[in-house]
């Protein structure tokens, strides 16, 4: 890890810690990372060291103040702005009681990039069910929730990863929420926003000057021309004309099943899914592992792995760090190539 005293603070949230992210971060911080960058977890520093022991790490754990600035550190050493687990963590065996410990650790990295502490914050995988089970109903994940906290009405999910020479950049008109609930959830204003704020933050986080987005049918066959669905007659449709008069890039609505293929995405910055399952399997199958997922949208920067909690590899060090190091670039670019606040 290469560290100065003026490179940017990036907040690490290790996510649930049941999971692999305790591990993934305490690997992080022992793995030889070329930009200049300080580190600091939100986590339970007992947690980090066990899980670092039980991975075979010799990962020294700094426990910082609250206003302490985070200093310089070298491969083997993290910085923690240390909260306690409400109750000790098994490696692979859920506790919604450590539930509000999770959403404590996201609060606390979330306040210290909206207060200028940190630059950037990157989280690991968090368990929605465990969230749920202790009693925070309807809680989605991060992505609303950050939403939330920030007080904006809508964010963007989008997960990108290395496709060749290019970027693949998928983004979600919906996320989280039942399959049978999507169209409804599909109004004009939701995609007029989604598209709105996908353009703005392609310009604003990754210096594209004029972002074309291709935009996916909801239906087979982009609907048919109404015989197979008419959401793209009766919503997408108008609000891509809406946009283009405004001057925005957009193109569709495109059959799904041919919009992924080499010829459709040439030159497209990013491309719009209509659901989770319709963009997120395509970006995973070219790069799980080396992909990221980026929340739009937010007065912060916040980059996420690609994957889950992986509650069957936790505590076995084979978890793959790789997604958690693509986060890390991804946030760090996006810290460079943004207006500074
Ligand atoms: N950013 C986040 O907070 C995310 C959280 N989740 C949550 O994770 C929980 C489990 O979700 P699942 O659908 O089971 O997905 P998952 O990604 O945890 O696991 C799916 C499969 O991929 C493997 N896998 C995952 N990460 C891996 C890694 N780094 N290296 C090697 N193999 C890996 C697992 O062993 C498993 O076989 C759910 O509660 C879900 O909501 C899921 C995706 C993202
Ligand atoms: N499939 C992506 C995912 O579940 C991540 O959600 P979030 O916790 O980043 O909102």
């Amino acid at each position: 890890m290469t560290e100065r005293s003026d490179s940017p603070v990036i907040a690490l949230t290790p996510g649930e810690p049941a999971g692999i992210g305790p591990e993934l971060v305490a690997r992080l911080a022992c793995e030889p990372y070329e930009r200049p960058v300080r580190l600091v977890a939100v986590a339970d520093p007992h947690l980090m060291r066990e899980r670092a022991r039980s991975i075979g790490l010799a990962l020294e754990v700094i426990e910082l103040a609250a206003d302490e600035p985070v200093p310089a550190l070298v491969s083997g050493q993290l910085a923690v702005w240390p909260i306690a687990l409400r109750e000790p963590s098994r490696a692979g065996v859920l506790n919604p009681v450590n539930a509000d410990y999770v959403l404590e650790t996201l609060r606390i990295a979330a306040h210290a990039c909206l207060s200028g502490q940190a630059a950037a914050m990157v989280t690991a995988p968090i368990h929605k069910g465990a969230i749920i089970e202790a009693g925070h109903i309807g809680f989605t994940g991060h992505t609303e929730f950050l939403r939330d906290l920030c007080g904006v009405e809508e964010v963007v999910m989008m997960l990108a990863t290395r496709l060749g020479e290019s970027a693949l950049r998928v983004a979600l008109a919906t996320t989280h929420l039942p399959l049978k609930e999507v169209s409804q959830a599909l109004t004009p204003a939701l995609l007029e926003h989604v598209l709105m704020l996908l353009d703005q933050d392609l310009r604003r986080h990754f210096g594209i000057d004029q972002p074309l987005v291709r935009v996916c049918g909801l239906n087979p066959h982009a609907g048919e021309a109404g015989h197979l669905g008419r959401e793209e007659i009766d919503v997408i449709i108008p609000v891509l004309e809406k946009l283009r008069r405004k001057g925005l890039a957009v193109e569709g609505p495109l059959p799904a099943d041919t919009l992924f293929t080499p010829h459709h995405l040439e030159g497209a910055d990013a491309i719009l899914a209509m659901y989770h399952d319709q963009g997120l399997p395509v970006l995973k199958h070219a790069g799980f592992g080396r992909a990221a997922n980026i929340t739009l949208g937010l007065p912060l920067i916040r980059t996420s792995v690609d994957h889950g909690t992986a509650l069957d590899l936790a505590g076995t060090g084979q978890a793959d760090p790789g997604s958690l190091h693509v986060a890390l670039d991804m946030a760090l670019e996006m810290v460079h190539a943004s207006p500074a606040r």
